[in-house]
């Protein structure tokens, strides 16, 4: 089966695509499991029919070889499907609300949080891993029980296609969509009322879309870039950190929003982690880089030439590789030493197989440098020993963070997975792309037979009531007007019953403790 060739959609075809999408939803059949389950099987299983044509779009893309394919993009998806399925009756479940959340007084009016699917919604998806950063989220819209319209990255011409056929061969195609084009076709998809826009791409784009979604109050997911920083200490092993970072560097061809920009690392071990940098670069690719299968290219001129400037531009010293081919789109994974957070190679997000070496004197210099470039990057990475690693998390935020290696803890599809501050709003993959499109809506209940014992709240009030449902409903607090904590007679007496076990698990343990010595001490042989 041929790759179709790169079409986009109508501009005015986009208005009838959203309103077809949003009619199936209120058709109500998108809520039932059912639907949501086969088409999650459906998903899948055209996930593995159509591994192929997706394998062989990713090659013309971005060169990616099938290693990579496999297990970032296509097995990626199955995964998620499956995970999906095995808990998607657990998700959709109310949650039974008791306990602390409600008091004594409302106790029979049910309280419980009810799982409803957002609406409709729309997905645009980046370049750089065309399949998995449109489809994930679609796992999860479906999950929820929404209807949705995808709009691919252009960027990415064969595996946009494949997406369209796919959801149109295999999927409920009134309830999902694919718009193929770029900006005009986002326009137009922009100008249609959506219950949520999920949008994965870069920061200046991700404002666009806030800005025009805030026109009509529509919420959105911003998976966006960063600056993201790897903090190297004395205390680090540098050749498994050296040979980890290029990890990042090479998936991909670097082109992974989380892979480090920039590495902050102690000026006395700049030497040696350079020279196991270049020794990792030889074990992973003893042919040169160029020559392996297994490395990507930069996904078009526009891109090759936007980091061919960082290079051009820079300051610094390259202490690994360098070269470039743009008949090919080809960089090599690159490193450029740099001694100014003013260097091109600091400032840019690179998204691509180059990153800058910034050497520093203490771990204090390192956190303002990396607070300086960039506050909230995506992600951030240490090498060193616990207690730094422990300070630089407590010191510096991030989407998420890896110690002693890349990017790792994106590597799993089931734990959430989000920016922070402008490199994102919002976090899914696993549960959290069922919440993503879900509503938790708060129902009562309020028992007809129950009127009399909540008359209290009609007109005319009667005060010495409210002073008996406030007894009811209040708790003291066991704080004074200092923060501090006042140990009264309720404490004392609770650890005194508990045996000074401060929960009821402890206290139940410390009682079965003093039972089973009585019980023994009692029936004592010779006794
Ligand atoms: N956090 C994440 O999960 C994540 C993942 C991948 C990429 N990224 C970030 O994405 C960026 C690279 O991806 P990209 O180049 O595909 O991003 P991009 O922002 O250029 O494009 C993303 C999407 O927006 C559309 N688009 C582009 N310009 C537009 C405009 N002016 N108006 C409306 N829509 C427009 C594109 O067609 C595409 O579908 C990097 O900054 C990277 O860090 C983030
Ligand atoms: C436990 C057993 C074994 C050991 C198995 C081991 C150690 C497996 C290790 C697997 C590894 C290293 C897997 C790495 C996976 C990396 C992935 C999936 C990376 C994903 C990156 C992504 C999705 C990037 C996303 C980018 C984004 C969102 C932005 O641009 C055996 C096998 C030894 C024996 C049995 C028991």
């Amino acid at each position: 089966m041929a790759i179709p060739e790169f079409q986009t959609t109508a501009v005015e075809a986009i208005p009838g695509i959203a309103s077809t999408a949003r009619g199936a939803f209120r058709t109500h059949r998108t809520k039932t499991l059912q639907w949501r389950q086969t088409q999650l099987r459906k998903l899948y299983w055209a996930m593995e029919d159509y591994q192929p044509q997706i394998l062989e779009a990713l090659k013309q893309d971005l060169h990616k070889g099938d290693f990579e394919s496999l297990l970032t993009e296509i097995d990626w998806i199955k995964k998620d499907c499956l995970f999906m399925l095995d808990h998607l009756e657990e998700f959709m479940k109310d949650d039974k609300l008791g306990g602390p959340h409600v008091p004594m007084t409302h106790s029979f009016m049910k309280f419980r949080v009810r799982k409803e699917p957002l609406g409709t919604v729309l997905i645009i998806g980046p370049y750089n891993f065309p399949i998995q950063l449109t489809l994930a989220p679609l796992v999860g819209a479906i999950a929820a029980g929404c209807t949705a319209v995808l709009k691919p990255s252009e960027l990415t011409p064969a595996c946009a296609m494949i997406m369209k056929e796919l959801v149109e061969k295999r999927l409920d195609t009134s309830a999902i969509a694919v718009v193929n084009g770029g900006i005009p076709e986002t326009n137009a998809l922009m100008n249609e009322k959506w219950d949520k826009v999920f949008f994965t791409g870069s920061a200046a784009v991700g404002t666009i879309i806030a800005k025009k979604a805030a026109e009509t109050l529509t919420p959105v997911v911003l998976e966006l870039g960063g600056k993201n920083p790897a903090f190297i200490t004395k205390n680090a092993n540098l050749a498994l950190a050296a040979k980890r970072l290029l990890w990042g560097k090479t998936m991909n061809a670097g082109q992974v929003c989380l892979s480090q920009n920039y590495v902050l690392i102690d000026k006395d071990i700049v030497p040696t982690f350079i020279t196991h940098l270049n020794q990792a670069y030889k074990d992973m690719f003893p042919n040169g880089a160029k020559e392996s299968p297994d490395l990507g290219r930069i996904v078009n001129q526009r891109h090759f030439q936007r980091l061919k400037k960082m290079l051009d531009n820079t300051k610094g010293k390259i202490v690994m590789g360098g070269a470039l081919d743009e008949s090919e789109n080809y960089i090599e994974p690159t490193a450029v030493l740099v001694d100014s957070v003013d260097d091109s190679m600091m400032q840019e997000e690179s998204f691509g197989p180059i990153f800058s070496i910034y050497p520093v004197n203490s771990l204090d210099e390192a956190l303002n440098v990396a607070n300086l470039v960039h506050r909230t990057p995506l992600s951030l990475f240490t090498f060193g020993s616990k207690s730094e690693t422990k300070r630089i998390l407590n010191e510096m935020t991030s989407g998420g963070a890896t110690i002693n290696d890349a990017f790792f803890h994106a590597s799993l599809n089931t734990v959430p997975f989000g920016g922070v501050g402008d490199s994102g709003w919002g976090a899914y993959r696993g549960k959290a792309s069922f919440d993503c499109f879900t509503h938790a809506r708060t129902i009562s209940e309020t028992p007809i037979w129950a009127e009399k014992l909540i008359a209290i709240r009609y007109m005319p009030f009667d005060v010495s009531k409210l002073q008996l449902f406030t007894r009811l409903t209040t708790k003291k607090p066991n704080f004074d007007r200092n923060g501090k904590v006042v140990k009264g007679f309720g404490y004392w007496l609770a650890m005194l019953c508990g045996l000074g076990g401060r929960s009821a698990k402890g206290a139940f343990a410390r009682w079965l403790v003093v039972l089973v010595a009585h019980y023994l001490y009692t029936n004592r042989v010779g006794n």
